[in-house]
């Protein structure tokens, strides 16, 4: 792939909290770039510190070192350009206003005029397959569609990076894989960086151009791994490919060895 200038880089960022029974290192040191237009995974053993690192990268919690920069400005704070889609969309929107009222909000908040958001709004909720519920509410809808109303609001947002906090955690299987393909569809077509946090080896090789692999906390980054599998891609077809095996393999290989603790942080 070509050197271009990451849009999101992470520099030796460190995370030590400070528990009741004294220090706890989450975060070891995580360096790594996204670059833009990608789509890159992160996965690791439950418990190695992705909610801390996702807090770090959006501004909510301050790192003990290290540094996080978006489009070249450290972030401090909860960057403008960084839209979040979390697992709880349940909680993410507001029972009382409709999905063109949920989805609009963001934009409202940024001062964006009435008329202005009206075709922004109905284009979002288009893109994720919802054009006929626009005037319905959350509480109206499956929690598949509630999902997708919060990618809609994302994407309306039209950030320079989206980062999803296991997204599709919360909902059946076939509704997870049909949103899967609504995120390659909304990246593809959009062109927007996505930074998509799993702990689901499938569908962080499914999903992912790059699959970062975190090790047990304090957390390093034990392996960066590009996913050679075609652009194109669909649930029966990809999976069934010869390619996706090795690598969901190599992934889970991976994981298994760093929740044994068998990889350092100097390399694998
Ligand atoms: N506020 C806190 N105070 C002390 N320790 C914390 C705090 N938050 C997290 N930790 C510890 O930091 C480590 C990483 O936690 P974190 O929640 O970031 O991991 P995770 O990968 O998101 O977990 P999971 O896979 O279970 O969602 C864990 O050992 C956790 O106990």
């Amino acid at each position: 792939m070509p050197e271009t200038t990451p849009l999101l880089s992470v520099q030796d960022l460190k995370k030590t909290y400070q528990g009741s029974s004294g220090p706890v290192e989450a975060i070891g040191s995580i360096t790594f770039d996204v670059r833009p237009g990608e789509l890159v995974c992160i996965v690791g053993p439950s418990g190695c510190g992705k909610t801390t690192l996702l807090k770090c990268l959006a501004g909510l919690l301050p790192p003990t070192a290290g540094s996080v920069t978006l489009d070249g400005a450290a972030v401090t704070a909860p960057p403008k350009k960084m839209a979040l889609v979390f697992q709880e969309y349940g909680r993410s929107l507001y029972p009382w206003l409709t999905v063109r009222d949920n989805v609009g909000l963001p934009l409202k908040a940024r001062g964006v005029p009435k008329a202005e958001r009206r075709p922004v709004i109905e284009r979002a909720v288009e893109e994720v397959g919802l054009g006929h519920a626009l005037d319905t509410y959350p509480w109206q809808l499956s929690g598949g569609m509630q999902q997708r109303v919060a990618i809609a609001r994302a994407v309306a947002y039209q950030p320079e990076i989206l980062v999803m906090d296991e997204p599709f955690a919360a909902v059946d299987a076939q509704t997870r894989a049909d949103l899967e393909d609504l995120v390659r569809r909304v990246w593809q077509d959009l062109g927007v960086t996505v930074l998509f946090v799993t702990h689901d080896i499938d569908e962080s090789v499914y999903l992912g151009g790059r699959v970062l692999m975190l090790s047990s906390s304090p957390t390093f980054v034990q392996e960066d791994l590009a996913i050679d599998l075609p652009a194109e891609r669909d649930q029966l077809t990809t999976r069934a490919l010869p390619r996706f095996t090795e690598l969901r393999t190599h992934v889970y290989e991976q994981i298994q060895r760093a929740k044994r603790g068998e990889v350092v942080a100097s390399g694998t």
